[in-house]
């Protein structure tokens, strides 16, 4: 079988015509294998800039999402090489993958194996630092980074970097920490996501009905208090108990019109303390250690959480941000997923790279893109 995978991996290098190659694939040449630099036959072909043999090797099977020593998909050399065909061809492969035609109607979908590898790929605001095929391929993060019981049993803590960022801080273990929340992404939340959530909002001079789930560092909280007119309701979602103490410190639980509500978003979608409201102008969810498959079930709540079509829906969108490829193939899935619900998104590009150089210090990386996809979701109008 190596020695199959390896001669058709280099037949492909060598350009060798596409009839050798689905002779070699129909003679078991394996579509899954990678030589030592972690090259499988689809990128042999990404780098071939070959079209037609992109095509065909997604058809028979080849995995999309596999990466190869230098932590690349296919999609991402296809990209390197300025080849928009071939990666948009790795990229709805990720897609399909991700988005299955049929979609079941329950909360907890019988996820298919390519859904849960792309869900798994997905999975946490901050994936593991290195990643690699059996990464990728790992079930689960146990770590407080990626499992939501453990994340909520853990201590945190509030700092100040060296460069007087502000960090909640989450030790992942006796190497690693991970920013829940770091204050780099003040800009995120300031010049771009509160002004498209708000700003012309035609409820804004009222005071909007604003639910925000996951406070950390209350970066966009304070966004949604300093608007023109306060908040006429502003409701909070958090579990973290440090948070919660965090947030009484800071006086958070005085402020006029602001009412927390402490436990899980999971806890209370259903319940009258949020559907009693009668609907929020803004909805915005960013939480931590929840995968896409929890953020999909949020997307399920959110037209019951609006008031109407003038309401606007936003997330972090964070998932899949160490790799271009995944980021692209996420926000996409996330796109279809709400429309599914009735919810279509535009999207803003914001430039998060400006000093970008020091903001990690010795934490986790967990945003590698230089732009970051804001997202806005409005109900769409039946005709
Ligand atoms: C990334 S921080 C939020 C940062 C916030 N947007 C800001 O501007 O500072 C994530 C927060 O979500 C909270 N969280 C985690 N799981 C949650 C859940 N299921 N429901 C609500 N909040 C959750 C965490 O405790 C944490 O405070």
């Amino acid at each position: 079988m190596v020695a199959l995978g390896q001669a058709l991996v280099e037949c492909i290098l060598e350009r060798q015509p596409l009839a050798l190659v689905q002779k070699m694939v129909a003679d078991g040449g394996p579509l899954w294998y990678q030589d030592d630099e972690g090259t499988s036959a689809l990128h042999a072909a990404a780098y071939t800039e070959n079209e037609e043999l992109v095509r065909y090797l997604i058809q028979e099977g080849a995995v999309w999402n596999a990466v190869d020593n230098l932590h690349n998909t296919a999609g991402d050399v296809a990209l390197s090489m300025n080849n928009e065909a071939c990666y948009n061809l790795v990229r709805d492969a990720g897609i399909r993958s991700g988005k299955p035609r049929v979609l079941p109607s329950v909360a907890c979908p019988a996820l298919t194996a390519h859904t849960e590898l792309l869900l798994t790929l997905l999975s946490s605001r901050a994936p593991p630092a290195t990643s690699s095929l059996s990464m990728v391929l790992r079930a689960t993060d146990t770590t407080a980074a990626g499992s939501p019981a453990a994340f909520l049993s853990s201590s945190l803590k509030f700092i100040k970097d060296d460069g007087g960022q502000e960090i909640c801080l989450l030790k992942v273990s006796d190497e690693e920490e991970v920013g829940v929340m770091m204050g780099w992404e003040r800009g995120i939340s300031e010049s771009s996501t509160v002004e498209r959530l708000c700003d012309d909002h035609e409820h804004l001079r009222d005071g909007l009905k604003v639910l925000n789930v996951g406070f950390g560092l209350g970066i966009i909280d304070g966004f949604f208090q300093a608007l023109p007119t306060r908040p006429s309701l502003h409701v909070i979602i958090e579990p973290h108990p440090d948070v919660l103490a965090h947030m009484r410190e800071l006086g958070w639980y005085d402020k006029p019109n602001v009412r927390i509500l402490e436990g899980k978003w999971q806890d209370f979608v259903e319940r009258e303390e949020l559907l009693g409201v009668g609907g929020f102008d803004v909805v915005y969810t960013d939480t931590f250690s929840e995968d896409y498959k929890d953020l999909k079930q949020f997307f399920d709540h959110v037209p019951d959480l609006l008031v109407g079509p003038e309401s606007r829906f936003g997330f972090f969108n964070g998932l899949g941000a160490t790799n271009a490829l995944f980021y692209d193939v996420y926000a996409r899935v996330s796109e279809l997923h709400l429309a599914d619900v009735g919810i279509d998104v535009e999207w803003t590009d914001v430039d998060v790279f400006e000093g970008g150089e020091d903001r990690w210090g010795e934490t986790r990386e967990y945003f590698a893109q230089r732009l970051y996809r804001l997202p806005v979701g409005r109900m769409r109008i039946m005709s």
